[in-house]
């Protein structure tokens, strides 16, 4: 896994082809589906570390091994440029027949996925300051692929749009109107497909009830979802709100701030280093951001053993403001990489919900099972493998009329 190619693997000639381009802003996450008509995801993988010496690019192809190799990748705009070329040099770019990309916020007037043309990549460069982390690396992939390939429909899914509907009491947020600020919510692309998964594993009406869904990935966020449509969710403005995240610091008094731009003069850019890059788990533990790092060293570190106790109760706590918001909870699902993957962290969270009925079951939560509750009890807790790229592609397809139907959602 880890044996850099010299040269890229071989890939199959295709065409009709949609590129998925999820920026981040650490990593950018692509994967290649198609040809249209049967919509197979041909590969998937990762720019990692962008903006860092050891950013690198990984991606595997259904059934092969994965290709790792180191990358100059000082920037987005550079990572953008390095991954272009990689998917040259496969010969794979020459088959893409369009490309979606995620658009974390879209502001008050963006939530329909759209071709992106000039009018709206002005809007989407006004909205930068409502989200210094994603949009700048987002809008810098979509120029790069621009730049190479000027014909090539690109399209805007938004992640904003699951919550676009939110009913004004949990839209709105206490401060002057004038000002213009209100709750957006984000991580709505996993959450569409969660919902759809629900659908597709659980029957047609499972996602009609009261669920929570809880997307718990480096950034994490839980949304109450009623009869299919949001009700509540706990990023707000911007996705440095809600629960404690690997390096955002969530929910914060806004005194806080207030006191640090007075006794440590900080300016906004530092703030908002402070607030979305050195804080969260990484802040509290000092040392790192990744759960599974946390995990591994709370026994002997307690600022680590504090950063995973402040997730799990935060997470906790969410849950039983959502369940509130819903008048009550009938599935609770969990995703993202900590979500997915660590039984641990899950059973934490979950441990004092029987009030509300959640119960785990033991087993069945250590094997990451599809469905982890105990059955004793009346809330179905499940672990879905969330998937925005397939979302991403599907819209993508829909807009712009390409035939495409996704056989398998499952990575
Ligand atoms: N087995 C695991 N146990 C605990 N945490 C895990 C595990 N696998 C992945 N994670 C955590 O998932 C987080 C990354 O989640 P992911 O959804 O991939 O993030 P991103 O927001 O970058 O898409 C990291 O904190 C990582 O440590
Ligand atoms: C909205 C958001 O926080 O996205 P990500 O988890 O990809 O950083
Ligand atoms: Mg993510």
């Amino acid at each position: 896994m880890d044996t850099p190619h010299d040269t890229p693997p071989a890939s199959t000639p295709r065409g009709g082809c949609v590129l998925t381009i999820n920026g981040g802003s650490s990593s950018i996450k692509f994967a290649l589906f198609g040809p249209a008509a049967g919509g197979d995801r041909l590969f998937a993988g990762a720019v990692e570390r962008v903006g860092t010496p050891e950013a690198s690019l990984r991606a595997a192809g259904l059934g092969d091994r994965e290709d790792r190799k180191p990358i100059a990748a000082t920037d987005p705009a550079r990572a953008a440029d390095e991954l272009i070329d990689w998917l040259e040099e496969r010969g794979d770019l020459a088959g893409v027949a369009a490309v979606g990309h995620r658009v974390v916020h879209g502001g008050p007037d963006h939530a329909e996925p759209r071709v992106i043309d000039a009018a709206l990549l002005a809007d989407l460069r006004r909205l930068v300051p409502l989200d210094p982390d994603h949009l700048p690396a987002e809008l810098a992939l979509k120029d790069a692929l621009t730049r190479r390939r000027p014909t090539l429909p690109q399209v805007a899914c938004f992640d904003t749009a699951f919550h676009h509907a939110l009913p004004p009491v949990a839209r709105v947020l206490p401060i002057p109107r004038r000002y213009g600020i209100r709750r957006y919510g984000f991580h709505g692309l996993s959450y569409a497909y969660l919902v759809e998964e629900l659908r597709r594993v659980a029957g047609p009406t499972a996602p009609d009830g009261r669920l929570i869904l809880a997307h718990l990935g480096s950034g994490a966020s839980l949304a109450a979802v009623r009869g299919g449509a949001c009700v509540d969710t706990t990023m707000r403005f911007t996705p440095a709100g809600g629960l404690v995240m690997g390096t955002r610091t969530g929910d914060l008094d806004p005194g806080v701030l207030i006191h640090l731009t007075r006794t440590e003069n900080l300016t906004a850019d530092q703030l908002d280093a402070v607030v979305n890059r050195e804080s969260g788990l990484r802040g509290i533990s000092e040392t790192s951001s990744d759960m599974r790092d946390l995990l591994a060293r709370e026994a002997t570190d307690s600022r680590a053993a504090d950063a995973v106790a402040l997730f799990c109760y935060q997470a906790k706590k969410f849950i039983g403001a959502m369940a509130a918001a819903l008048g009550g909870v009938d599935t609770l699902v969990f995703a993202g990489g900590v979500g997915e993957n660590s039984p641990e962290v899950r059973s934490r969270i979950c441990d004092g919900l029987a009030f509300l009925g959640v119960d785990l079951g033991l087993a069945s939560n250590a094997a990451n099972a599809a469905v982890i509750s105990s059955g004793i009890t009346g809330v179905t807790v499940r672990v879905i493998r969330t998937d925005e790229e397939v979302l991403i592609a599907r819209t993508t397809a829909c807009v712009l009329g390409l035939p495409f139907q996704q056989k398998d959602a499952t990575p």
